[in-house]
């Protein structure tokens, strides 16, 4: 299948895949063409203010709401909502585990999806969990909508394609999609089992951060983000929908493809973004910036500045400062860093954190390079250097970030983390220029 996109972020787009499906001048004609349904499903309240508010208008063969059974109960029981206290002892401390293994039994998307933090409270609507995928089999008649937050999807290894209402979006490792809350969606594998990370958010939407005196350009821009156009199925099947809704999950049967929208418009749309175009900024003359400067997206908390979460890159750039430790700096910070590697290295960290691995360094604990990277740099030659086979992420938030039972007992947790900073060895001996023997 090859899929089509279109260009912006945030736009009002429109999209049909039959001529004539979509009304023009109207939301509601008394008689949509084709004899579709109209349907219009919000992403922010009707009253937010203009720049905030998001819609769109689906004209699709049935209304969701004709499902053929109530919702019952049903479980996933890795996947954990906030608030997610108390049932197990909480190991407090920097961590670092190894990437999760491929599943030997058949696991779709929905069961493939472990939790490893969970920060805020869902039933508020503020703060995210930290999950991993690892799935070996596809979506067929299953479909899926998650009323709790939108999902930032992170593939590490493996293609996803992502069905959703509203179009369909190929994702290789490298590149990031967002499903927006509410959006029924399933995940199909594209070229073998997939790995991968995913951000919950249950806050404010994903949006691009302000430039400040960056101006107009770089970081990541509009233009690339690419939203998919309109696709259909008419087909008559058992199929199956998914939700969940404060934490819990419920099920219900419906007689046909939900994915059933044929013709589209507004600004509540799915999207997927390139990572290789993120353009980044950064220190020409000397000094280590703060890793805000790689902020591809952010989820505002209503505090100025003290994001939900923002999802933040470091990816192949140039080195070039001066008389300056170039990796990150030790450091203590009130926002809880959850990281991840999609490929290469972290300069930070060269050995053991591994493409598929994961980090936590939660609010307050203090972390920072590793005592080999920490030598190295220290006695690297401040050439121009480029940092090339690398691409990790964070998603940091102002909420401390629980960790699940799963992540707190799994045999990927590596027991002797912190060992990697017993080498940084006292350097002080009263003379101004210290010991860097
Ligand atoms: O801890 C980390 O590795 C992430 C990070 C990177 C950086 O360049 C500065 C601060 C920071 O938290
Ligand atoms: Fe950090």
């Amino acid at each position: 299948m090859t899929c089509r996109y279109m260009p912006g972020f945030g736009n009002d787009f429109e999209t049909e895949c039959l001529p004539g499906a979509l009304p023009q001048g109207q939301n509601s004609p008394q008689r949509p063409p084709y004899g579709l349904y109209a349907e219009q499903l919000s992403g922010s309240p009707f009253t937010a203010p203009r720049g905030a508010n998001e819609r769109s208008w689906l004209y699709r063969i049935r209304p969701s709401v004709r499902h053929a059974a109530r919702f019952r109960p049903t479980a996933f029981s890795h996947w954990k909502t906030a608030p997610n206290l108390g049932d197990h002892e909480l190991p407090l401390g920097q961590l670092r585990w190894d990437p999760v293994p491929m599943p030997k039994a058949d696991t779709d998307f929905l069961s493939g999806v472990l939790t490893m933090t969970t920060a805020g409270d869902a039933m508020g609507q503020t703060g995210m969990a930290a999950h991993v995928y690892a799935v070996n089999a596809s979506m067929v008649d299953d479909h899926f909508f998650n009323a709790d937050g939108e999902l930032l999807f992170v593939p590490q290894e493996g293609s996803l394609r992502v069905v959703t209402e509203m179009g369909v979006m190929e994702v290789a490792p490298g590149e990031i999609c967002l499903v927006p809350r509410g959006m029924i969606f399933k995940v199909e594998l594209v070229d073998g089992p997939a790995r991968g990370y995913l951000c919950e958010n249950y806050g404010a939407k994903f949006t691009l951060p302000d430039r400040g005196p960056i101006g107009a350009n770089c970081l990541a821009n509009p233009r690339d983000f690419k939203t998919p156009v309109a696709w259909y199925e008419d087909r008559e099947a058992d199929c199956r929908l998914t939700v969940k809704w404060c934490g819990r999950f419920y099920r219900t049967e419906i007689g046909h493809s939900p994915l059933d929208v044929v013709a589209w418009h507004g600004n509540y749309a799915p999207w997927k973004y390139d990572l290789s175009t993120f353009s980044p900024v950064g220190a020409v003359l000397f000094d280590h910036p703060d890793p805000s400067i790689f902020t591809v997206l952010t989820s505002p908390s209503g505090e100025e500045g003290t994001a939900n979460v923002d999802f933040i890159i470091f990816p192949p750039r140039w080195q070039v400062a001066e008389h300056t430790f170039r990796p990150p700096w030790f450091h203590r910070n009130v926002m809880s860093e959850f990281m991840g590697l999609i490929r290469g290295r972290y300069d930070a960290k060269e050995e053991g954190f591994l493409p598929g691995g994961m980090s936590l360094h939660n609010m307050m604990l203090p972390h920072g390079p590793d005592a080999d990277s920490f030598e190295k740099a220290t006695r690297a030659e401040l050439a121009p250097v480029k940092l090339d086979d690398t691409l990790a992420f964070m998603f940091e938030t102002r909420f401390p970030q629980h960790l699940t039972r799963y992540a707190a007992e799994t045999d990927t947790l590596q027991e002797d983390y912190i060992d990697c900073w017993k080498g940084l060895k006292k350097r002080f001996d009263g003379t101004p220029q210290g010991n860097w023997d």
